[in-house]
Order: C-alpha cells, then sequence, then structure tokens
C-alpha cells in the first residue's frame, strides 16, 4: 500500500472503469513458467503444441531478446495470444504470461500500451523486471488501471515482480504488499549477482567455491591441516529465497525460484528446484523445454508424501491434540504442513489426470 494511500482505498480501481482488484490471488498450477522469445519463429512454432502441457507459457520481451528484435517479439506475443486456442484467460489450462522489458528502457512502456489493448483479455500475468521498490509497483499498477478501462477488460491483469537487485531484496516486503495486483515474485539469480557485485558467473545454480570445510582431525591435541577434509557445497540463493518465500506468504502471493541456466545439467537443475520447493515456492521458470518435466516433477507432491500427508489427516480427527504414528509424534502443526500438501495434491490433480491417477492409487492402497 502506498504511504499516502488509506487502507479503505486499497481495494478500489485507479482508474474510473477499471476491474475491481481481487482481494484474494488465485493459486492456479504454475509449477513451471516457461519462457519463449516470441520473435524466434522455431520457437513460436512450438507454442501451440505446447499449450496444455506447460502451467505457464510466458512470451518474454527483456533479456535474451536482441535490441533489434525488441518489437517484433512484442508483435509475435499478439499473433500468437490472438492465435493459439486455449492458451490465457481464467479457464485457459494454459496460463498466459508476459515479461516487459525494464521500466527504465526504450522499450517498457511501448510494451504496456501495444501489449494490454491487443491481448489484455488473454494476458493473465505480467512480470515486471528489476523491482526495485513499491515506487515501480505502484507505476505499473495505475498504468495498468488506465489501460484496462480505455480497453473494456473486466478482469485485472496480475503483476508479479522479479528480484534481482540489492535494492529490490532490501524492499522485497514493500514491494510484495505495493497492490492488490501483485501475484508473485521471482529470484532472478544473474542480474542480482551482477548488481551485488557476486563473483560469479552462470546463471542461478550453486557454486564449487562457495563451501564450508570439515574441520581437520586432531592428533595428540594437534590439528592435522595437512590431511584430507571433505568439504560441503552451501546454496549461495538460500537467504535470498528465504526472504521471499516470508515476504510473499506474509502477503498472501507466490514465491517461485527463477532461471537455471546450465540446460545440459538436469541433475543439478533438479536439485536446484527441489530446494526452492521445500523452502516453499510453487513454481520456477523453465528455459528450455526439457526444463518443464523436472519443473512438474519437483513441484508436485510425492505419491508418497501425499499418501503420509493424508494418514496425518486421518489419524489427528478433529486436529487437535498428539498422536503417534510411524514412532513420531504428529501434532496440529505437523498436520497443517500435511493439509499443505493434501490441498496442493487437490489443485494438481483436477488440472493433471496422471496425477490424480497416482493420488487415487495411493490413497485407496495406503491411507
Ligand atoms: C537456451 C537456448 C538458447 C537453447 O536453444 P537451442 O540451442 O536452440 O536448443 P536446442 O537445440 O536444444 O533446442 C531444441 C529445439 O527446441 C526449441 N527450443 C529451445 N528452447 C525453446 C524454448 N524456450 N521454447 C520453445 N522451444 C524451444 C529450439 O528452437 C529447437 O527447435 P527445433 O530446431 O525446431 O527442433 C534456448 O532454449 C533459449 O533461448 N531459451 C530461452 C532463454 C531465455 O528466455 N532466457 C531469459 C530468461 S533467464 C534471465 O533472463 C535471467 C534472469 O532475468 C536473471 O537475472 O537471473
Ligand atoms: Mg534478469
Amino acid at each position: 500500500m502506498s504511504g499516502s494511500q488509506s487502507p479503505k482505498d486499497f481495494f478500489r480501481p485507479l482508474a474510473v472503469g477499471a476491474p475491481t482488484p481481487l482481494m484474494d490471488i488465485p493459486a492456479r498450477p504454475s509449477r513451471a513458467i516457461h519462457f519463449f522469445d516470441p520473435s524466434n519463429p522455431k520457437m513460436a512454432a512450438k507454442i501451440p503444441d505446447m499449450v496444455g502441457t506447460v502451467d505457464v507459457l510466458l512470451g518474454n520481451l527483456e533479456d535474451a531478446v536482441k535490441a533489434d528484435n525488441k518489437v517484433a517479439a512484442r508483435e509475435g506475443l499478439v499473433k500468437i495470444a490472438q492465435d493459439t486456442a486455449n492458451l490465457g484467460g481464467q479457464s485457459a489450462p494454459t496460463q498466459l504470461w508476459t515479461r516487459i522489458n525494464s521500466l527504465d528502457s526504450p522499450w517498457g512502456l511501448d510494451d504496456l500500451t501495444t501489449l494490454v489493448p491487443a491481448i489484455g483479455d488473454k494476458l493473465d500475468v505480467i512480470m515486471v523486471p528489476k523491482v526495485q521498490g513499491a515506487e515501480d509497483i505502484h507505476y505499473v499498477d495505475r498504468l495498468l488501471a488506465q489501460l484496462e478501462a480505455k480497453a473494456g477488460l473486466e478482469r485485472p491483469i496480475l503483476v508479479h515482480a522479479i528480484l534481482e537487485t540489492a535494492r529490490g531484496v532490501a524492499n522485497v516486503e514493500e514491494i510484495c504488499g505495493a497492490s492488490p495486483r501483485m501475484q508473485g515474485l521471482s529470484l532472478g539469480p544473474a542480474d542480482l549477482a551482477a548488481d551485488r557485485r557476486m563473483k560469479t558467473t552462470r546463471v542461478g545454480g550453486g557454486h564449487p567455491g562457495y563451501l564450508v570445510r570439515q574441520d581437520p582431525p586432531r592428533e595428540n591435541g594437534v590439528a592435522n591441516l595437512e590431511a584430507t577434509r571433505a568439504t560441503y557445497q552451501q546454496d549461495l540463493w538460500h537467504y535470498t529465497i528465504a526472504r521471499m518465500v516470508d515476504a510473499c506468504a506474509m502477503h498472501g502471493i507466490y514465491p517461485y525460484y527463477g532461471p537455471f541456466g546450465d540446460i545440459s545439467d538436469v541433475v543439478a537443475c533438479e536439485d536446484q528446484f527441489r530446494n526452492a520447493f521445500l523452502l516453499g515456492c510453487v513454481g520456477t521458470w523453465s528455459l528450455h523445454p526439457k526444463q518443464i518435466a523436472i519443473a512438474n516433477k519437483v513441484f508436485s507432491p510425492s505419491v508418497e508424501d501425499v499418501a503420509h500427508a493424508r494418514r496425518v489427516a486421518a489419524a489427528m480427527g478433529d486436529g487437535t491434540g498428539a498422536v503417534m504414528l510411524d514412532g513420531k509424534m504428529e501434532d496440529d502443526a505437523s498436520l497443517k504442513q500435511c493439509l499443505v500438501m493434501v490441498e496442493l495434491a487437490e489443485q494438481l490433480a483436477a488440472i493433471d489426470p496422471e496425477l490424480k491417477k497416482a493420488y487415487d492409487a495411493i490413497e485407496v492402497a495406503d491411507v
């Protein structure tokens, strides 16, 4: 909420005729936000067949699109949205998102003024890069309200911010609470690393130099510094993801990991995605078609976890007190964790017949 706005105005439209802001952000499945460059004919040709196979398709207009192709990418996205069935809008199986160019670039304003009148009814979420503070969200919020009113849209377009500057991270709570349009946050590890002057040269993921080393063995009370000692690689992104998850949870919006640039390393990609899932993220970015399956797998609770969660729920009866299950204590708080899993499984089963089959089979056999 802006400093000058009273609480009662928070859910009022910011322009006459603009749709009323949502009180709650819908929990639509968004395990993979798949990036494509709408100016790349090969990628664009693949989009119609990807509808229904991925939760979100995102037409990327910002970094990774060449400066000479910015207008073609914007126009390509309009054409794809207009020509592709079942893509974008409240009841479509695959959401349509875009990442506009940054607000200080020569293209950001034209991205918004072109896309909203042309395809605003299909665009579910607009991702804004390099958000520094609430002021960036307030700017987009008002402009979108004006454009929505002019276009006669009935549903507000939601906004997603990428955390990719040190100032953005420092302001993460105010960014999340800046507008009822705020849908979520993603980590932008490549820009964030540059902005922080981190000494890395990659797009997301771990780094072999960021580690802790086992203590030296002691022989007769003296440390043997010549001995071989195990090292354990640490997660460079733990702090930022944890901050992001807390800020999102506090404001009822959704946190996402971001890009994993080593497309060939599917194992480390899965690990990075799983760390984010365990910490509370609901999804991640996919940069290449092969990352979609990894994201779908990681961000869907495993059948074993769902079976366990349902057993705890059944054993806990009215949800209070403590019980023993398989030698472990379960109580009101562990039940709440289990219900997060059960609810997510139900949401995903509603859109994914394979998952539904797997979850239903376990329910019969093991609960
Ligand atoms: C990473 C890529 C450049 C790899 O492309 P390519 O070398 O063409 O890969 P392949 O030969 O394996 O591709 C096989 C076919 O699949 C098509 N393809 C590839 N990627 C996609 C895609 N994302 N969507 C749809 N189709 C795709 C290829 O065209 C091949 O087709 P065909 O020849 O007909 O078989 C490329 O994958 C890519 O550019 N990906 C997107 C990159 C991107 O969006 N980057 C921006 C997000 S990350 C970021 O911005 C950093 C962040 O902001 C931060 O700060 O951290
Ligand atoms: Mg970036």
